[in-house]
């Protein structure tokens, strides 16, 4: 059963750590791995229904938008023609409907984009038909915009609510590609044209014991990038040279999406066919986007749904190539034919019957023609590309079954469940999967299914079990050097170095020099003391004396005003620190999410001190790993004028991105030293590494250091930056 407080499986729900193998390589057989993957998927199955249902269908409306899975109370702002061929419903609140103001906010809530959903009268019963389904298009602080095959004809003038649906379809595509992984290891599985499935090869890796295998003489390539560094060159001659298998670990900011591109270039120039895929949309996206950068005439198609994909990508989609193709020309010329022949129809008397039939003949041939047409344009395209891209969900779209790659690119492979890999695996003879294991796995509902392996991804067990065939980028390119150093001798062996275009960065590198008369006012005082009040005032003052004793010199600003008081306001890594302020944590009254309104108003405090200092709240991102501490900040923003640009999310909406400034909010205060999830390295690892040039992190330091390895943070923290107790942020709070 899922967790009651669901809400957000990615955050908010306090759980043990996902993904707790280590030394699990999991199912040593193909068979093992199968029957156990079937039982794990139909576990996460139900339990997504289940949450669903518990958050929607089983509650009462109120409770349901509450909970963040229903919006009650909508109205049609908009319906617009487009996104090839379909139609956009705009959504926005009834509240305040006729004022003749613009629409107001919408209530908090979970939609994101992609989403699949249904539209409802808000008075009928929450499982009664949907008036029409979609995909979620955009989303802003008043609307949601919603992508529909056809908007329906009635039913749109009342009152609307939109449920979130599960998506059923995951699930059996990932049943598939079981199914399908026992037949190509039996050599029976095929495309519809009868020729077989390639990825044995790789399959004999991972389950039958084999050896990585390499071309004996590497090849040479010229690389179309030539900024490359060395690692990346490394990482993209290991995957040239491999038959089977190759790994690309990237760890935060090393450009694994700049050797992706590489190596799906190179792959292309010697004149391979590409399968580019990745777990999420927005993955798929971006590499899209490089690669259509890198090379404007490469032939790429990306296929999706047009609403899941990023305007800047529509080019490449599948419908736009369709729609220039000839055959699709002449698909429209049926459909024209068709629409006056239905024209003709209408004016028939009831006696012209051998007319009427022989009208109906001409349709039934036009419209087959018209599929045909279209199938053809659609297979033409597909054939045609020498880099497909879509999701791992979308490799196994009817459109790619007669599709057979010479090697499969899989993208934050690190984030994708390993049956949704295999999917694309077994459509090419070699394989390149590219992620960090070390970040976020993917995100799995069913505490029981990931417990039991369903968050161990391909990737991760690969990383054990053939580390011959990785390769690890080892040069960073977005964080000062004291923001990467505690992640890199954490997590990565102390491999990893800054490059030098980022080592030294600050955030006097991105103030407004206006703003900063006014910040000094603001801040005077407060940044590089400690203060000694309340419960946790010794811990305090004896951690502010080891950070005065040895502030690095990276570790502090530079800039402009290099070493004056700007410097010391400014610094890279800096502690706030709650202890002894009497900031208790909150748990949700109904839930397991926690949430801290002292610690809020403590982050809001330093948000304002940034910017008096000159940041612009754009290039600021407050981190949290609860939920409830998100809908508390958000409300805190709210409040404040200026900062709607300020982003406030779980740490999952912030992996694979960045922000000049990171504050992370950790939340947990408590007397018996609980910290739940906060103790997963890779959450905290991925949080941190966010930040380019500055991160401050507001905890409790005498809670969170029950855990070792929170502990060491904070000492990490103390030692080379600055430490300021919250209640200094507060005065008089
Ligand atoms: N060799 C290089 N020289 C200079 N800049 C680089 C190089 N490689 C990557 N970068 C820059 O580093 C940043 C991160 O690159 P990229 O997006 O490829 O990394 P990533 O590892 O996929 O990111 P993430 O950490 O989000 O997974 C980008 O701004 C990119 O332009």
């Amino acid at each position: 059963m899922p967790p009651k407080a669901t809400g957000n499986q990615r955050a908010g729900r306090d759980k043990a750590a996902p993904g707790g193998h280590a030394g699990d390589d999991g199912p040593a057989t193909l068979e093992a791995f199968v029957e156990l993957s079937r039982k794990l998927i139909d576990m996460e199955k139900n339990a997504e229904i289940e949450q669903a249902n518990e958050e929607t269908s089983l509650c009462s409306p109120e409770t349901a938008q509450a909970r963040g899975r229903a919006l009650l109370n909508l109205r049609v702002d908009d319906v617009e023609g487009g996104l090839l061929g379909r139609t956009l419903l705009t959504l926005v609140s009834n509240k305040g409907y006729g004022a003749g103001g613009p629409p107001v906010e919408l209530p908090p809530h979970k939609f994101g984009p992609h989403d699949v959903v249904a539209l409802r009268p808000s008075r009928g019963p929450a499982d009664g038909p949907a008036l029409v389904s979609g995909v979620i298009y955009r989303i802003r602080e008043a609307s949601i915009i919603v992508a529909v095959d056809e908007a329906p004809e009635d039913g749109l003038d009342q009152p609307l609510r939109l449920d979130k649906l599960a998506n059923e379809v995951t699930y059996q595509r990932l049943r598939a590609t079981l199914e399908s992984l026992i037949r190509v290891k039996g050599g029976t599985a095929a495309t519809p044209d009868g020729r077989p499935l390639p990825g044995g090869g790789v399959l004999d890796v991972v389950f039958g014991g084999r050896e990585p295998r390499l071309v004996s003489v590497p090849p040479v390539w010229r690389p179309r990038n030539a900024g490359l560094d060395e690692s990346q060159c490394a990482a993209v001659t290991l995957a040239l040279s491999s038959q089977d298998l190759a790994l690309v670990h990237g760890p935060p900011g090393t450009g694994k999406t700049t050797a992706v591109v590489e190596i799906i270039l190179q792959e292309v120039a010697r004149g391979s066919r590409v399968l580019a895929a990745a777990a999420s949309n927005i993955a798929v996206d971006n590499l899209v986007e490089r690669l259509v950068r890198s090379d404007p005439k490469l032939k790429l198609v990306r296929l999706g749904h047009p609403a899941r994909l990023l305007p800047a990508v529509l080019d490449s989609s599948l419908e736009a190539h369709v729609l220039r193709s000839d055959n699709s020309a002449l698909a429209r010329d049926c459909r024209a034919e068709i629409k006056d022949i239905n024209a003709r129809l209408l004016k028939l008397g009831p006696r012209e019957r051998a007319e009427r039939r022989a009208l109906r003949a001409d349709l039934r041939r036009l419209a087959k023609e018209e599929r045909q047409r279209q199938e053809a344009a659609i297979k033409e395209v597909i054939r045609g590309a020498q880099v497909v891209c879509c999701t791992l969900t979308g490799v196994a779209h009817r459109q790619l079954e007669p599709e057979l790659f010479d090697v499969a690119v899989v993208d934050e492979a690190a984030q994708a469940l390993e049956a949704a890999t295999w999917a694309a695996l077994v459509r090419a003879r070699r394989a390149v999967l590219a992620g960090d294991h070390l970040q976020l796995p993917p995100t799995v509902v069913s505490d029981e299914a990931a417990r039991l392996g369903l968050a161990r991804t391909l990737f991760e067990r690969l990383q054990r079990l053939v580390p011959s065939a990785s390769a690890m980028l080892t040069v960073q390119y977005r964080m000062n050097r004291a923001i990467m150093q505690w992640s890199s001798d954490e997590l990565y062996e102390g491999k990893l170095t800054a490059h030098e275009s980022v080592a030294e960065h600050t955030l006097s590198g991105v103030t407004s020099a206006a703003a900063a008369p006014q910040a000094s006012a603001a801040a005077s005082g407060k940044g590089g003391k400690a203060s000694a009040g309340g419960k946790g005032g010794k811990a305090a003052a004896g951690k502010a004396k080891a950070a005065a004793k040895a502030p690095a010199p990276a570790a502090t600003s530079g800039g402009a005003s290099e070493g004056g008081d700007d410097a010391q306001l400014l610094p890279v890594l800096l502690l706030i620190d709650t202890a002894g302020c009497g900031y208790d944590e909150q748990q949700e009254a109904e839930g397991s999410s926690y949430a801290n309104p002292g610690e809020a108003k403590a982050v809001m405090a330093h948000v304002q001190r940034l910017v008096a200092r000159g940041v612009t709240p754009n290039n600021i991102g407050i981190i949290t790993p609860y939920n409830a501490q998100v809908a508390l900040l958000k409300e805190l923003r709210h409040e404040r004028p200026g900062l709607s640009a300020l982003e406030i999310s779980s740490v999952d909406g912030f992996q694979g991105r960045e922000k000049e400034a990171i504050i992370i909010s950790m939340v947990r205060s408590n007397e018996s030293g609980e910290v739940g999830f906060l103790s997963d390295r890779r959450r905290m690892n991925v949080a941190v590494t966010r930040a380019r040039r500055h991160c401050a992190v507001v905890c409790d330091s005498e809670t969170v250091s029950h855990d070792a390895f929170l502990k060491r943070l904070v000492e990490y923290l103390s030692a080379n930056g600055e430490y300021t107790s919250a209640a200094e942020l507060l005065p008089g709070a």
